[in-house]
């Protein structure tokens, strides 16, 4: 089902459609599910999953530290800064320019590392880290199912070929947690309901997530919308139960394009687990998803070489075709 909304955001001039999203349920039949993922990713490449067995209190405690950390005094967030990417960040994203209404905290997702940072993030850093530690766990076993369930469904017989990178005690898996302010609405504005957009700014402008895979939770505040096609963005309905999912592999599962707006007068904070490889890790398109008439799409290249190029460019610039194969070639 397909509803448009008639008015444009406040934000570009682009088109805004409502529209169902992919729901994956966890609790259902394996082989069901694994073929759910396949087509949502292949449609969207991008799902809600339920039932997914991440303990609410899990969230609910890093939840609670984050907003902890972001009510500090900019004085004191700015300890844990500059982002050199990991760190605290305030409305620079990146390094080339990119800027939004956002504040962030950025961890790689090695226990050693998340007890060092949280000296500077916390008056109480093993709170900080046990909060950290606890939820990096339950979302990296809830993706690692995914992966397995995407490689069922797939087909390809090795089923853990994409959750090993990942549980690799060398993974450069990150958590990301993003604060965005809510609007600032003028005491004589009447229309001031959050679906409006009257007001809405850019929180985190439009680009794909360069990982394997990312599982994202935010809080009852909208704000997230993805695009499909050039152009339309498609809001998606917050469900802090939920969590929203994209994955890739050689052009079959294509990352989507997102971004965050802020249009709230409540603040927003999503939570993102970034599933990536170790960084010498070689990246090559599974044996399955080869044939002679569908050759690699991509030469093969490491995730340092990779992360490398992602962080050279801007949020919005696409950066997989700068690794294409040369035809015939693979
Ligand atoms: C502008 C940028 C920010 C980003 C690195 C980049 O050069 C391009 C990709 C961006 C992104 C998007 C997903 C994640 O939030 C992120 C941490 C990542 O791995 O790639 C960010 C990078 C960042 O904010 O450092
Ligand atoms: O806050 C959100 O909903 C999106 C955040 C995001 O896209 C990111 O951290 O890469
Ligand atoms: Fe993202």
């Amino acid at each position: 089902m397909v509803v448009v909304v008639p008015s444009p955001t406040a934000v570009g001039n682009e088109k805004l459609r409502a529209m169902e999203l992919p729901v994956v349920d966890l609790s259902a039949e394996r082989s069901e599910v694994s073929k759910v993922i396949v087509k949502a990713c292949e449609e969207y490449g991008f799902f809600k999953v339920v039932n997914h067995g991440v303990p609410q209190d899990v969230i609910l405690k890093l939840e609670e530290q984050a907003l902890r950390f972001f009510s500090l005094p900019l004085s004191e967030k700015q300890r844990a800064g500059p982002a050199d990417p990991l760190g605290y960040g305030c409305k620079n994203i990146g390094f080339n320019g990119d800027t939004g209404e956002v504040e962030y905290l950025t961890l790689n997702t090695n226990p050693l590392s998340i007890a060092q940072r949280s000296t500077t993030i916390s008056n109480n850093p093993s709170k900080f880290s046990s909060a950290v530690n606890g939820y990096v766990e339950a979302v990296r076993e809830l993706a690692c199912e995914l992966l397995d369930l995407t490689a069922e469904g797939l087909l390809v017989s090795d089923r853990s070929l994409f959750t090993r990178l990942i549980r690799d005690v060398d993974s450069d898996s990150i958590l990301r947690l993003n604060h965005y302010p809510p609007i600032q609405v003028d005491s004589n504005d009447r229309d001031s309901s959050p679906s409006s957009y009257a007001n809405s700014k850019v929180g985190f402008g439009a680009h794909s997530d360069p990982q394997i895979l990312t599982l994202l939770r935010s809080n009852d505040v909208g704000g997230l919308q993805i695009s499909i096609e050039d152009g339309v963005w498609i809001p998606v309905p917050p469900d802090p139960t939920a969590f929203w999912v994209n994955a890739m592999t050689n052009g079959r599962l294509v990352s989507v394009r997102h971004r965050a707006l802020t249009y709230s007068r409540k603040s927003r904070m999503s939570m993102a687990f970034f599933g990536a490889p170790p960084l010498q890790a070689r990246i090559a398109a599974p044996p399955e998803m080869v044939a002679p008439n569908r050759l690699s799409l991509y030469r093969p290249f490491t995730w340092a070489e990779y992360k490398k190029t992602a962080y050279s460019l801007r949020l919005e610039d696409t950066r997989l075709d700068l690794f294409m194969a040369c035809k015939e070639e693979y």
